[in-house]
């Protein structure tokens, strides 16, 4: 079938086709009851129950083609936004044209994919802050941020204050599509602008941060016309009671009416707890959704103020 011709109508909506964002965003889509058949070697797939094709994309191009308009919707990282936008301010900046946005604009942020994107250094070297590299070879996949960066720490040397302008950079910036830990111990630069989650990469290469540029998670975008604004809301809803459902899960327990105000304090429920009497003198059940990071010390707490029978439940979705 030739899909292409298959589009019109359709909102187009892309999804990271590799990488760390790709599980993590398939499963959103199959949490929202996206349904697609994805042929092999294809980056476009159909939806069967929605008017929706997604278009696979790698992660770091999704912003220009929202930005563009050319795509509805997108799932990539924060940092890809950034990035895309300090590369559209620099192009305008050299077009002598005024800047206004790259074209994306933020449905949500999506809990996952978080990490950091740091100025790494060897470990045991002379450099201890970003100011220590001004002059230096920067190697980076995220040219655009490093650049801004940079230019901010030389403007700040220099005593220039007001916004950066059309000025060449001391620190030369080279641009890497991967591995770019690599850089330091090959003698191909002498810092790193690249991403950390766990710090492991960065310990195995002898790297250390010394500054942050910018913290990372998914986000969902949109362009700034979307061909079907309906469908889009709907899809932006389902996405959302997704991300609600896997943030909580519902605490159940039973308490004497006695103790419910102290109770409830501590699981005051996204609105409000649901309180039920029981069928005996002086008792009822709190039912109440709590973010599943605090859960153990939730738990903890209504054990203290005599809570009995707490059950944790998990929340398959929620709107
Ligand atoms: N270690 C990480 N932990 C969490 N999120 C990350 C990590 N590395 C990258 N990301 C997020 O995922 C996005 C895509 O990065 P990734 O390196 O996976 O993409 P890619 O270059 O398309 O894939 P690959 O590296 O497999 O070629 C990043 O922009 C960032 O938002
Ligand atoms: O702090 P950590 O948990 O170790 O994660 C950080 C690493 O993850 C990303 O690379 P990825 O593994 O996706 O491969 P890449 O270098 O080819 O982009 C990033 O560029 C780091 O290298």
């Amino acid at each position: 079938m030739d899909l292409v011709n298959h589009l019109e109508g359709r909102l187009l909506f892309a999804v990271p086709k590799k990488g760390r964002l790709n599980q993590a965003a398939l499963n959103l889509l199959e949490g929202a009851d996206i349904q697609f058949r994805r042929e092999n070697r294809l980056d476009l797939a159909l939806v069967k129950n929605l008017p929706i094709a997604l278009v696979f994309l790698p992660a770091a191009d999704i912003p220009t083609f929202v930005g563009q308009g050319r795509v509805d919707l997108g799932i990539t990282g924060w940092d890809q936004i950034q990035e895309h936008d300090a590369d559209v301010r620099a192009s305008a900046l050299q077009r002598g044209v005024e800047f206004t946005t790259g074209g994306c604009d933020m449905v949500m942020d999506l809990a996952f994919g978080a990490c950091k994107l740091q100025v790494q250094v060897p470990e045991k070297g002379e450099y201890k802050t970003g100011k220590d590299l001004i002059g230096k070879t920067i190697g980076t996949s995220f040219v655009g941020l490093a650049a801004d960066y940079f230019a901010k720490l030389e403007a700040e040397e220099a005593g220039d204050t007001g916004s950066p302008g059309k000025r060449v950079l001391k620190t030369q910036i080279i641009e890497l599509s991967g591995s770019v830990e690599a850089a330091c111990a090959l003698g191909v630069a002498e810092g790193i602008v690249d991403l950390v989650e766990s710090g492991e990469t960065m310990r195995a290469a002898g790297l250390k941060a010394i500054d942050t540029v910018v913290e990372s998670t998914a986000v969902l975008i949109k362009s700034q016309s979307p061909s079907n604004p309906e469908t889009l809301d709907l899809i932006a809803s389902r996405i959302r009671g997704v991300i609600t459902a896997q943030k909580y899960v519902l605490c159940q327990y039973n308490i004497q009416r006695a103790q419910l105000v102290e109770a409830t304090k501590i699981t005051p429920g996204k609105r409000a707890a649901t309180v039920t009497a029981l069928d005996d003198d002086g008792w009822v059940a709190v039912s109440s959704m709590v973010e599943s990071k605090k859960i153990a010390l939730v738990m903890d707490d209504l054990s203290r103020v005599g809570a009995q029978d707490i059950l944790v439940l998990d929340i398959h979705n929620a709107r």
